[in-house]
């Protein structure tokens, strides 16, 4: 009876959790369930629209928060910004002044309506405390906490801090808990002795502690927390149970009393079986019998699930998203077994023919995660489709593709948006982009090469968690697809060779280690005058490397004459006799290939110069002989004129 009274409890805490936009990972599906019937209802609380997420601005501008609703409907003539874009209006004021009433006639009743049960609503709100933005100057923009419609649900979805009116009351505290393996140092150390970078396999490198912390305050900085404390520990060898020893657990452990954190971030892969143990021990304290009595639940954050959530918020397109759901369901799947311990192991002790509710339960969460897993397969083999179609048409056009690969922030979107004007997000966070951006681009000047494809990929990052590969396969065919891959690397990262090894690493894995690649050491501009110099002075004596700003523009030109010569260096010379009703053909060797001579002879055009492999292989019936070449060069001789003079076409011309 006792246990049932419990697990009554335990239900009725999760629902309330979920009434505030939770969505806990012990109860993911249900709360999916729970969270929307609770969105819905607030939203019809307000109008039966879609739901968004607005911003009210209280009249003094000193808090800045976001309620879950709906928004009027748009009336003519709504407001606009300075650079004619729609404002969002703010819905209503905390002080209840009248912000956000807009338009006239019928809107106007109807928006009046809404403002008055809105207002009721605001009168109801718990006064909220201020929080200062995490990062950005403006410390009323919040707006890097929206997240749309559609959103993914991930494992920080329970920890937005939103009360029942869906309105975010602060940011979210960490503790940051990170371990050097010297183990794995010493092997990486001593792997690097043998290590020979110009002929050996690539090496992943070992990231030292302190690289590690550094680059893990960014990801939680990017993924929208805060750390509270950080907590560090060097092992001969991880704790295969808990992953730190047991005294650092219970350290981590006072410090998150000590600063009111409900959250832990691991720099690690944590195995289910780590977490399930770390996610007991933290939570001793609010279980009884197992059952959890108190409202919050600390939760344990590994590197994967902290680098989904940052995928989750910044996947823009449908495949991205898909991609994402399904590297985040393959992450739940061997963990779901944790989630409903305590009703499994009832089910355990009634014996056969007395299954507890908490095994059929989790037999279905098992299944839905699964049929979800084969619907986003499914769905993903469905736009991959169209992305083959999209990828034969680029090579079927004959273009060389350059790919920009990188370590996340390095510049490539900056190389892309300096050279296109592609408007891609480049922002100062990690995995800013995720959807791969194809832009073609037009050199300036004369060049064998006036056009070539240019695709942004997502960035690498060391230790990159191994589903999250297999989940953006088919970005990663985009760099596969690329005649040459330009590296970008940003040069003022101390750690910048290490990414750069890190990043050569994860293309061998790709089987992507034999492409041509063209160094781009980017930032250069970040440098001091004497750094910068040097560098410049040894990239000189480096084949295929070039120092550039992406941002400012300086070293461009470089770029693109490296760029020029790898894209020559991809065309295979031949010798061709094209008949004249192949004047298409004719052009195209013009726009693709270096044309060194041409004669246009009775039998067709003779043609001597350097195609790309796919246009030579279509023209090789029209290889002409040995034989016909040397009496052709012949004549040519005899008849006293120099056909040696370059018809370069179009490509000398400006463009
Ligand atoms: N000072 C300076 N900043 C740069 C330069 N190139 C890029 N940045 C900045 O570096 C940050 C990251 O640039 P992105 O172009 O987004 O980098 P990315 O490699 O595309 O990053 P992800 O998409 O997150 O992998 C942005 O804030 C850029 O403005 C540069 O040459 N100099
Ligand atoms: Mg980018």
């Amino acid at each position: 009876m006792k246990r049932r009274m419990n697990e009554t409890t335990t239900r009725s805490n999760a629902t309330s959790r979920s009434c505030r936009g939770v969505a806990n990972s012990s109860n993911l599906v249900s709360a999916m369930l729970i969270v929307s019937l609770q969105f819905a209802s607030i939203a019809s609380a307000f109008v039966p629209t879609s739901r968004t997420l607005a911003k009210i601005n209280s009249a003094t501008k000193q808090s800045c928060l976001y309620v879950l609703s709906s928004p009027p409907p748009s009336p003519p003539g709504s407001s606009k910004t300075a650079d004619g874009e729609d404002k969002p209006s703010p819905l209503f004021s905390l002080d209840g002044s009248k912000n956000g009433i807009r338009g006239g006639g019928l809107y106007q009743v109807e928006e009046q309506q809404q403002q008055q049960e809105l207002q009721q609503s605001s009168s109801k709100l718990p006064q909220v405390k201020i929080m200062p933005a995490p990062f950005g100057n403006d410390p009323d923009d919040f707006s890097f906490y929206y997240r749309d419609e559609d959103e993914i649900l991930t494992e920080r979805e329970d920890r937005l801090y939103t009360d029942e009116k869906g309105i975010r009351r602060q940011v979210e505290k960490c503790i940051l808990v990170g371990v050097e393996d010297l183990s794995v140092q010493y092997k990486a150390k001593k792997a690097e002795l043998y290590y020979d970078p110009l002929n050996g396999e690539a090496e992943p490198p070992c990231f030292t502690l302190d690289e590690s912390m550094v680059e893990m305050r960014e990801l939680i900085r990017t993924a929208g927390m805060e750390i509270a404390g950080e907590v560090t520990q060097r092992l001969q060898e991880v704790n295969p149970k808990t992953y730190v020893g047991s005294g650092k657990v219970q350290e981590a452990k006072t410090l998150m009393e000590e600063m009111d954190c409900s959250t832990i971030v691991f720099d690690a892969e944590l195995t289910p079986g780590q977490q399930k143990a770390l996610e007991n021990i933290f939570n001793r304290n609010l279980l009884q019998n197992d059952f959890l009595v108190q409202d919050q639940e600390i939760k344990v954050v590994d590197r994967t699930a902290l680098i989904l959530d940052i995928f989750a918020q910044h996947a823009r397109t449908r495949e991205g998203k898909l991609q994402v759901d399904l590297a985040l369901h393959e992450y739940r799947k061997p963990r779901l077994t944790k989630m409903w311990t305590h009703l499994e192991r009832q089910s355990g002790a009634g014996g056969v023919g007395l299954r507890g509710p908490g095994e059929s339960q989790l037999e279905i969460d098992k299944r839905l995660v699964r049929d979800r897993i084969i619907t986003l397969k499914k769905k993903i083999d469905d736009v991959q489709k169209q992305r083959t179609i999209h990828r034969r048409g680029r090579k079927k056009s004959g273009l060389p593709i350059l790919s920009l690969v990188g370590y996340t922030n390095a510049g490539k979107s900056s190389v892309l948006n300096y050279l296109t004007r592609a408007g891609v997000m480049a922002e100062s966070m990690l995995f800013a982009t995720l959807d791969p951006t194809t832009r073609k681009v037009k050199l300036p000047g004369d060049h064998a090469h006036p056009e070539f494809l240019l695709t942004d990929t997502v960035g690498f990052i060391q230790k990159l968690p191994t589903n999250l590969v297999a989940a953006f396969r088919a970005t990663l065919e985009e760099v596969e697809e690329a005649d040459v891959l330009v590296h970008v690397i940003d040069v003022s990262n101390p750690s910048w060779e290490k990414q750069e090894r890190a990043v050569r690493a994860v293309l061998a894995d790709l089987g992507c280690g034999e492409k041509p690649i063209l160094r781009v050491l980017n930032k250069i501009d970040l440098l001091n005058e004497d750094d910068a110099e040097y560098l410049r002075y040894e990239a000189a004596f480096v084949d295929n490397t070039v120092v550039v700003s992406a941002l400012y523009g300086d070293g461009m030109e470089d770029f693109m004459g490296a760029v020029e010569e790898s894209l020559n260096d991809l065309l295979v010379p031949v010798e061709l006799l094209l008949p004249y009703s192949m004047g298409q053909e004719l052009s195209i060797i013009h726009d693709q290939g270096v044309v060194e001579t041409i004669d246009y002879r009775t039998e067709g055009t003779y043609i001597l110069g350097r195609v790309p492999p796919p246009i030579a292989s279509r023209l090789e019936k029209y290889v002409v002989s040995k034989d016909a070449t040397t009496t052709s060069n012949n004549g040519d001789k005899s008849n006293g004129m120099d056909w040696t003079a370059v018809a370069r076409g179009r490509h000398n011309q400006q463009l």
